[in-house]
């Protein structure tokens, strides 16, 4: 009887192995704007840009897996988004839920490490619950990092962190002699991280919101005009692509 040889597809499309890329950017932040202009766009109300958006994370949470980014960091709650409309408002709160229980299955699968930035406390129980049980699940995990900013603002993280340094000179031997931006950056909500390489921002607006001022000192910055709800693997492969090509200067020549 003859062996019949296993026919050897093309693996790498078939599993889940990263696709070789050069000078990936290590961590990538990403301001997920335009959900509420394209919900305008459509007669549709605001919440359905931010519900289309949601399913978007997901895609690029995929994305970012297969071209080895380790950090993903994504701003889906701003300390500015708590004037907007109360029922926009308890809707967002309840993405973080509704997400987990479509996706964390495959995130646990993916290896994937759930974090956050911001000030955690002020958010409503509900949203806390289902963020933590996620902490704890993926905790073990080393995969992908991903890193949600949530009820994050930059200024506020920056006082925040000389309130705390002031006290902390107090008692201890921190001084303003030896205060550098090694230490400061250890009272960031970052301090785990490394800075973004590359931020990313959608719909058309070149602005930073108060988001990471002080963590993109250095990093790249890529615009796009597209919506948050329309952006893609492709969208993300093209800022990748931008990315290894630009010549990375720290403030050298
Ligand atoms: C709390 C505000 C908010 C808004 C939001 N949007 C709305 C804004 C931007 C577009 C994306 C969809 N998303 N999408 C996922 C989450 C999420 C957060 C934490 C977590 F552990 C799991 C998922 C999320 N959270």
């Amino acid at each position: 009887m003859s062996m019949k040889l296993p026919f050897f597809k093309n693996k790498s499309k078939e599993t889940n192995e990263p696709e070789a890329l050069e000078n990936v950017p290590n961590h990538v932040a990403i301001i997920m704007d335009g959900n509420g202009r394209w919900a305008k766009k459509r007669g549709l109300p605001r919440i359905a840009g931010h519900k289309e958006g949601m399913d978007v994370v997901k895609e690029i949470v995929k994305a970012a897996r297969n071209y080895n980014v380790k950090i993903l960091t994504l701003y889906a709650f701003s300390t500015e988004n708590w004037k907007r409309p109360k029922s926009e408002v308890e809707f967002l709160m309840k993405l973080p839920k509704e997400f987990l229980h479509i996706y964390l299955p495959e995130l646990m699968e993916n290896n994937v490490k759930i974090n956050t930035i911001g000030n955690y406390d002020e958010l409503p129980a509900h949203t806390k619950e289902a963020i933590d049980y996620a902490k704890e699940k993926t905790q073990d995990n080393d995969g992908l990092l991903l890193n949600f900013a949530l009820n994050y603002g930059s200024r506020f993280e920056i006082i925040r962190a000389i309130r705390q340094i002031m006290t902390d000179m107090e008692g201890s031997d921190l001084s303003i002699d030896n205060l550098d931006e090694k230490i400061f950056s250890e009272y960031l909500y970052t301090k785990d991280l490394t800075d973004p390489d590359l931020l990313i921002r959608t719909s058309g607006e070149q602005r930073l919101s108060n988001f990471l001022l002080w963590q993109v000192a250095y990093s790249e910055f890529w615009f796009t005009d597209v919506l948050w709800p329309d952006f893609n693997k492709e969208i993300f492969k093209e800022a990748l692509d931008d990315y290894q090509k630009r010549k990375r200067r720290y403030g050298g020549i």
